[in-house]
């Protein structure tokens, strides 16, 4: 592919429909055995080239723009400088996020734009990079990141940077009551270990019923299996989301649970009017922030057609 003068890419959200959480390793970093679900909640990266020097920019619009940060702790700006630094780009390179996934939400939005961004530079700054490398980049940048570019439905091993995709039938519809604030990744990790410091820690699986009813395309069959060994650790941190966890449960979700390290909560419909109905309770209730629906599984970080990239 050739180079372009601007590129934007859509990378979606992520939940974890399984995560298994082992003792912490020498490096801090915990093994986890997970199931990634991408769900059709979209931040856009645009992508423009700017060929007077190798700076690197970002700004923020939509939804959650005020809680991103804008300077070189972005990740977005982390993945441009990883690719400048690996490459000898002398390029640089103005990147707009239009974020709709909530900051520190548990919903991967900081990593899926790092994602877009490696994807979006790959083709402004003509790298021609394969999938296996832009894997290995976003690797360096975070346990989430790799995920992000391939989407779908897939096994997360290792720190959850080594990823596999998973056969996944028909559609699932989510709900994502998004709380005011957000929870602290490390911070969620470290709970866990405080409260299970004495118990014996297994080795983290995959359990074998999850991965039958991602084949099975049964909702009801997914609701059972679900499980997250972070959602102890964000409740006891935000006590009051296991009120918002049981208000969609008495409301008619199929299965509540914590998505990822938190504080969002994602409930599992039965279909797609029913997922609306529980966003509307949830709306009302005053429990959150915010709601929103959307489907999935979806694809992972991809370069818009035209017009968006004229
Ligand atoms: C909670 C999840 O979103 C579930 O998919 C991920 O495990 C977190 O992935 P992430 O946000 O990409 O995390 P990273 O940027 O790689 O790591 C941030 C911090 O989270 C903790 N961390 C992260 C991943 C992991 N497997 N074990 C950890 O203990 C570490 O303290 C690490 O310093
Ligand atoms: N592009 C970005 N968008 C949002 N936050 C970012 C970004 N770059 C850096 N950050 C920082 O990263 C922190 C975590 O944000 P993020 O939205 O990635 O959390 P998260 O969704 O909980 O992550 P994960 O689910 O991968 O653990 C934020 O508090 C913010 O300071």
């Amino acid at each position: 592919m050739s180079p372009s003068a601007e590129v934007t890419v859509r990378s979606p959200a992520k939940i974890n429909l399984g995560l298994s959480v082992g003792p912490p390793r020498p490096d801090g970093y915990h093994p986890v055995a997970t199931v990634y679900q991408a769900v059709a909640l979209y931040d856009d990266v645009t992508a423009v080239v700017r060929d007077d020097d190798a700076a690197v920019s970002v700004e923020a619009v939509g939804d959650f723009a005020a809680d991103v940060p804008t300077d070189e702790t972005n990740l977005a700006v982390r993945a441009a400088r990883l690719l400048q630094a690996e490459y000898d780009v002398e390029e640089g390179v103005a990147l707009t996020i239009r974020k709709t996934i909530p900051v520190a939400g548990g919903m991967a939005g900081g990593s899926t734009d790092a994602a877009a961004t490696l994807v979006a530079c790959n083709r402004l700054w003509g790298l021609q990079l394969s999938q296996t490398e832009l894997q290995n980049l976003a690797a360096e940048l975070g346990s989430d990141v790799p995920f992000c570019l391939v989407g779908h439905t897939a096994l997360g091993h290792g720190r959850g940077e080594q990823v596999t995709e998973v056969m996944s039938r028909g559609t699932f519809h989510w709900v994502f009551a998004i709380a005011e604030g957000g929870l602290s990744t490390p911070a969620v990790y470290g709970e866990l270990d405080r409260l299970r410091p004495l118990r014996r820690v297994e080795s983290p699986e995959v359990r074998p019923e999850l991965l039958t009813a991602l084949l099975s395309g049964r909702a009801d069959a997914l609701a059972v299996a679900l499980s997250n060994d972070l959602q102890a650790a964000a409740l006891s941190l935000r006590p009051e989301l296991g009120d918002t966890l049981q208000f969609g449960l008495d409301q008619g979700a199929l299965a509540a649970q914590i998505s990822g390290s938190g504080p969002t909560c994602l409930f599992l419909a039965a279909d797609s009017r029913s997922a609306v109905d529980l966003a509307v309770e949830l709306a009302e209730s005053g429990l959150c922030r915010m709601v929103r629906q959307a489907e999935a599984p979806v694809p992972g970080a991809r370069i818009l057609p035209a017009p968006a990239n004229r």
